[in-house]
Order: structure tokens, then sequence, then C-alpha cells
């Protein structure tokens, strides 16, 4: 690895010209320095990607001191220079996470293979990390389930706003995933290490609210017969989600105004201030404008809430989402039980892409889960939903659009069930099935992957 930096501390003058000259000759990039002061100095302004450190450096000349700083630049590789006869202290080195050490006099062959050595490792560990911190990233953005256009343009928004602070409002109908959405935002942040803290403004009474969130001291009201600590402090430096913010009694809205100005607040009958570091993000099934113009929820909350804001759709908008959430659903279920997936037959899954879903995706979870209970076979077949839904087999017949649906909806959703039914007239022959319905059958295997078939 040409041109990395290497930072070199003897308190040799003449070894510290001749190592400095055969590592330049190598390509890389030298700074050189006496004593732990020099090696302190120079890490603010050079950014070294390896240190080779001798054991005995002035003023003390006390090796037990250098390797007491070992472990605090471990974090890129430390090669320790030893005398002859030190090769306890050398061990000892290794153990304060030292990468290795060389024995003086340095032989440079000797010198340049353990230098490459250490930066190749350290070079492909860095990369290693990145790349488990850009699958973490990705599986994040894979908990949101869908192919329509709302879902790959919630997915863009998300990645994108992720990794800043910026306040997320998220809006839509309930059961449409609007905390896995949050959950989502906060698992591709920075913050990602720190706690996601969910509190439902609606379920909390009222007179609750302001302790739950702000904490209180001992004795703040009857019944406080010790201090707690608030949902705001547990979120510290992580993101706190307050889920049906429109919801929120009026007082409250005031008092977490407060917060959302000042960046502090009172613990309930406590006098110190606390100061809170969170990203905030909201989410309602309300419509908060209207809310505003109808004085029930404060216009000034509003606006400091409001930042980014991301609108979730009723999943009749969206039948073609539907098919990958099935999937995913039955694979999570098939996961947890320990069992092989089930998979629904043709009828079936024209019935549930065919619903309504008035709850949405919560709802169409919960229809899997029961229908999946009960199924035989590793298959889910409308008899099996008709024991749950005794109106199923009357609703299949027809296409799988419904009226209402825009345009595109339906042309998506007769796609769905032609591929579907063609699958399952060739038993999922994808070369029959693409030769029946007109399509190649490269053609075909990109709408069963779209539609996730
Ligand atoms: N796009 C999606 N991908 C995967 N799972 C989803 C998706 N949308 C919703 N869900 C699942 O549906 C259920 C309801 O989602 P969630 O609680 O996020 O909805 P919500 O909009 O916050 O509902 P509410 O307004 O009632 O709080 C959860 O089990 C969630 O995992």
């Amino acid at each position: 690895m040409n041109q990395a930096r290497i930072l070199l501390i003897d308190d040799e003058p003449a070894f510290r010209t001749l190592c400095d000259q055969w590592l330049k000759a190598a390509g890389y990039e030298v700074r050189s320095g006496a004593d732990l002061n020099a090696l302190q100095g120079q890490l603010q302004s050079f950014d070294a990607d390896l240190i080779l450190l001798d054991l005995s450096l002035p003023p003390h000349f006390d090796p037990m001191h250098t390797l007491a700083a070992v472990p605090q630049f471990a974090d890129r590789p430390v090669i320790i220079l030893t005398g002859h006869g030190e090769r306890e202290l050398a061990l000892e080195a290794l153990r304060q996470g030292a990468w290795d050490f060389l024995t003086k006099p340095i032989d440079p062959d000797m010198l340049a293979v353990v230098v490459k050595r250490a930066l190749t490792k350290h070079q492909l560990a860095r990369e290693l990390s990145a790349l488990k911190d850009n699958l973490g990233k990705k599986s994040a953005l894979d908990t949101l389930i869908g192919a329509s256009p709302s879902m790959d343009n919630i997915r863009a928004l998300v990645s994108r706003i992720a990794p800043t602070d910026v306040r997320v409002l998220v809006t839509g109908p309930s059961g449409t995933g609007k905390e896995v959405i949050s959950k989502a935002i906060h698992d591709l942040s920075q913050r990602a290490g720190a706690p996601f803290i969910s509190v439902h403004c609606g379920a909390i009474p009222a007179e609750l609210l302001e302790s739950e969130l702000f904490g209180h001291t001992k004795g703040a009201f009857t019944g406080a017969d010790k201090a707690r600590d608030g949902l705001l402090k547990l979120a510290d430096g992580g993101t706190l989600f307050l889920d049906e913010i429109g919801e929120m009694p009026l007082a409250m809205q005031v008092k977490l105004l407060r917060v959302l100005q000042e960046g502090s607040y009172y613990p309930v009958g406590g006098r110190s201030l606390e100061t809170i570091d969170v990203r905030l993000v909201s989410a309602t099934n309300a419509d908060l404008p209207d809310k505003v113009s109808r004085g029930e929820f404060r216009e000034d909350l509003f606006y400091r809430i409001k930042g980014v804001t991301i609108e979730t759709r009723p999943l009749a908008e969206r039948p073609e989402d539907i098919p990958l959430l099935i999937t995913h659903f039955l694979e999570l279920q098939a996961r947890d039980g320990g069992a092989p997936s089930l998979r629904p037959d043709t009828d079936a899954f024209n019935w549930f892409i065919r619903r309504d879903w008035p709850g949405n995706v919560r709802e169409l979870k919960s229809a899997l889960d029961s229908v999946a209970a009960i199924a035989q076979g590793g298959v889910i077949s409308l008899e099996d939903i008709a024991l749950l839904y005794p109106d199923a087999q009357s609703q299949t017949a027809g296409s799988s659009a419904r009226p209402g649906d825009s345009l595109d909806a339906q042309v998506r959703a007769l796609e769905i069930r032609l591929i579907g039914e063609a699958l399952a007239r060739f038993d999922n022959n994808r070369t029959h099935a693409a030769q029946a319905l007109g399509l190649s059958r490269q053609g075909l295997l990109k709408k069963i992957e779209r539609y996730g078939l």
C-alpha cells in the first residue's frame, strides 16, 4: 500500500534518519519524533496509518511508561522497536495491543515485510468493518417491504435523511408502517448504537405524560417515592419516537415545544436543568394542519416537529406491495417457528391481493398469522381462509383489481393475478408460463422479482 503514512518515534537521530530513508524509498510518507510528546503532537496533524515506536524514550527511558501509552494508539497498528534482551517487554507490548515487534538492529528487509503486512491487514480490517456497516444499513432499509412507487419513494427518502439529524414527521393511516419507517431512520443514522425510545402519546394518561417524558424527583407528587428518569433521558444520544403526536394534550404540547426550542427541561419537581441530545421522529394518522386550524394542535409545535414529512399510503392503493409482504411475513413466521415457509395457492393468493385491508399492513399480517395457524400441508388454500373469513369463496371471482384503484394499480394487480395463475398452471415452470403469457423468460423473471411472486 503506497503513500500510507508512518510515524516513527525513536530517540536515536542516526536510526531515525536511516529508517526514514528506507521507508520513504519504499513509497511511504514518513514523519518522525524523539519522544512520547512528539508522538502526541504529530498525531494532531498527521493521521498516521502505522506507528513505529521505540520503547526506551526520553526523558525517563522507562519502557513501562511507553508501554502504558500503547493502548491509546492501538486503533492503528503499532510496531514496537526493542533492544536485545527485551523479549518480555515486547510480549507485554503485544498484550497491550501492539501489532508486532522488531528487535534492533533492524534489518531493512524485515522492516519492509512487517510494515507492509501490518498495513495490509489493517486495511482489510477497516474494509471489513465498512462492509459490515453497509450490510447493517442495507438490512435496515430492507425492513421496509414493498415494490410500489410509494414504498420506493419512502426508501429513497429514508436513506437520504437518516444520516442527518433533521426532524421527521411520518403521516398516514394506521397500520401502514409509520413505526417501521421511524425505526429504519434510527437504524440507518449515526445514532443507531443509542436507544430508540418509542412513546405512544395517546396511550399515556395526560396527567402522567409529563413525568413519563421528563422524569420526576423523589416526592414530586403523591406516590413518587423515588426519583425516576424520564423517557427523554433514556433516549439521550438516540432517537425519541413520538407516536400519535396528534393526541398529545395541549398543556404537554407547550412543554414539549420548550424542550425543542431550548434543548433542556426540568424533571417534574426538580430544580436542576437537564440537557438532552435526541433526534425527534413523530408520527400521526391525524390531519395535523386540520387540528391546528381547529386549535387542537399548536401551530408553532407543528412547524418544530415537521422537518421532513414522509407520507404512507393505504395498502389498498398499493396492491403490488401485497405479494412481497405475504412472502415476508410467511418467512418471518417460518423463521420464528423453525418450520418451512408456507405458501398460498393461486386462489388464496388472489384473495389476499383483492381484499381491501382497511387495517392496512397490520391487518394483512394478522390475517396471515391466523390463516397460517390453521393451514395444512405447507400450503394456504382458499378453504383455509374460508374457515376464518366465511365470505372468502365468493370474493375471488373476477379480476384482482378494485374499482377506484388507479389505472396503474389495476394493471399491476391484473399482471400479478395472471402471472400467479400461469405459474400455477405450469407447475412453476417459468419458461412455459412466459410462453403462455407472451413474455420472454427474462421479462417474466423481472416481473416475478418485482412483485415478489
Ligand atoms: N412496509 C412494511 N414492511 C414491513 N412491515 C410492515 C410494513 N408496513 C407495516 N408493517 C408491519 O405492519 C405492522 C404495523 O406497522 P406500524 O406499527 O409501523 O404501523 P403504524 O402506521 O405505525 O400504525 P399506527 O398508526 O396504528 O401506530 C407492524 O407489524 C409492521 O412490522
